[in-house]
């Protein structure tokens, strides 16, 4: 069982909408979640993994609803964002303990050979009290893993890793997809699903967004309009070298902060910074500063959502 699918789904707490009406298909292999902080990620990937029930629409594994489905729960398995463990446990029990809910036949055995696979064997004996955030993330992967199950949902799992567990967990998590199971991870960082994911969810304000590989995504989000503060040596003869050029559509002369400054919005990203400064330079301008002004990844988001 491996292809959870969305259909129509939208969750809401009081007068909250977290998921709004959201569609999309997750099949074997590694996807990426993106979306900014507050998007509705976790909500979803808690409606996939059981936790949580959707106000309306349908989540399903193969055809079979999920919520309050022990079936289903057998083939997949969580790693939650939440930090709060059962600190007095060691690595080992908190582990063996998952097992042992399952009821698998041979829990002792599941809960090795899990903690072999985050690489966790040498810390087991240890209290999770004593654990690094990578330590304890790990551990949480174990006990997700100890049923081997088909589908993992990864709600942040790189946060507060070091460079080297990133790197670890990348790799495990490509080993799975290329095993054919179905690897899902959330992340509000680009960077961080381009190296991983083969495809790409984006969800915004409850919303989906956008989907594709990351080629798709990333050209969705440098080919939309950008907006620049540029302050010169003059202002006005700039703006009007640049009018001649079709890829700015939008120039404002203003005051910014007490001092002159030239708005512009850019339509094509690579024209318009290859331009800008030979413009200038034939014109014998000076560039002051040239500074993005809607930058934030809010923006970029909101921008995908609009389109
Ligand atoms: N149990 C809850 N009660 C009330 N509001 C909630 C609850 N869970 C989530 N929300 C709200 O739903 C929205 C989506 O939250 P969610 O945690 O799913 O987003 P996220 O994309 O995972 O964000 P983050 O990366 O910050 O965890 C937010 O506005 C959040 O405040």
């Amino acid at each position: 069982m491996t292809t959870v699918t969305i259909d129509n789904v939208s969750r809401w707490f009081g007068n909250v909408v977290a998921v709004n009406d959201v569609t999309m298909t997750i099949g074997p292999g590694v996807t990426g979640l993106l979306g900014p902080n507050g998007a509705g990620k976790s909500t979803l990937i808690n409606m996939m993994g059981g936790f949580l029930a959707p106000s309306t629409g349908s989540v399903t594994l193969d055809g079979q609803t999920i919520w309050r489905n022990e079936q289903a729960y057998r083939h997949i398995g969580i790693v939650p964002e939440r930090e709060s463990m059962y600190d007095f446990l060691t690595g080992a029990e908190f582990v063996l303990a998952n097992a042992e809910l399952h009821g698998l036949p041979d829990p002792g055995a599941a809960a090795r050979k899990a903690l072999a696979t985050v690489e966790m064997e040498y810390a087991q004996g240890r209290r999770i009290d004593t654990y690094s955030k990578g330590m304890r993330q790990r551990v949480k992967m174990a006990s997700a893993l100890v049923h081997e199950p088909s589908v993992l949902l990864l709600d942040e799992p790189f946060n507060g890793m070091d460079p080297r567990q990133r790197l670890q967990l990348m790799d495990l998590l490509r080993q799975m997809g290329a095993d054919g199971r179905t690897v899902l991870f959330s992340s509000h960082i680009l960077e961080e699903v381009e190296q991983l994911a083969h495809h790409i969810e984006v969800i915004v304000a409850g919303r989906h967004a956008a989907s594709g590989d990351f080629r798709k995504i990333r050209r969705l989000m440098t080919d939309r309009p950008h907006r620049y503060l540029v302050r010169s040596s003059d202002d006005r003869a700039l703006a009007a070298a640049l009018i001649a050029d079709g890829s700015t559509t939008g120039l404002e002369l203003g005051v910014e902060a007490g001092r002159s400054a030239l708005r512009i919005q850019a339509v094509d990203f690579a024209r318009f910074t290859e331009l800008l400064p030979r413009v200038a330079r034939e014109h014998g301008i000076r560039l002051y500063e040239v500074s993005p002004s809607d930058e934030s990844l809010e923006s970029v988001f909101s921008y995908l959502v609009a389109a």
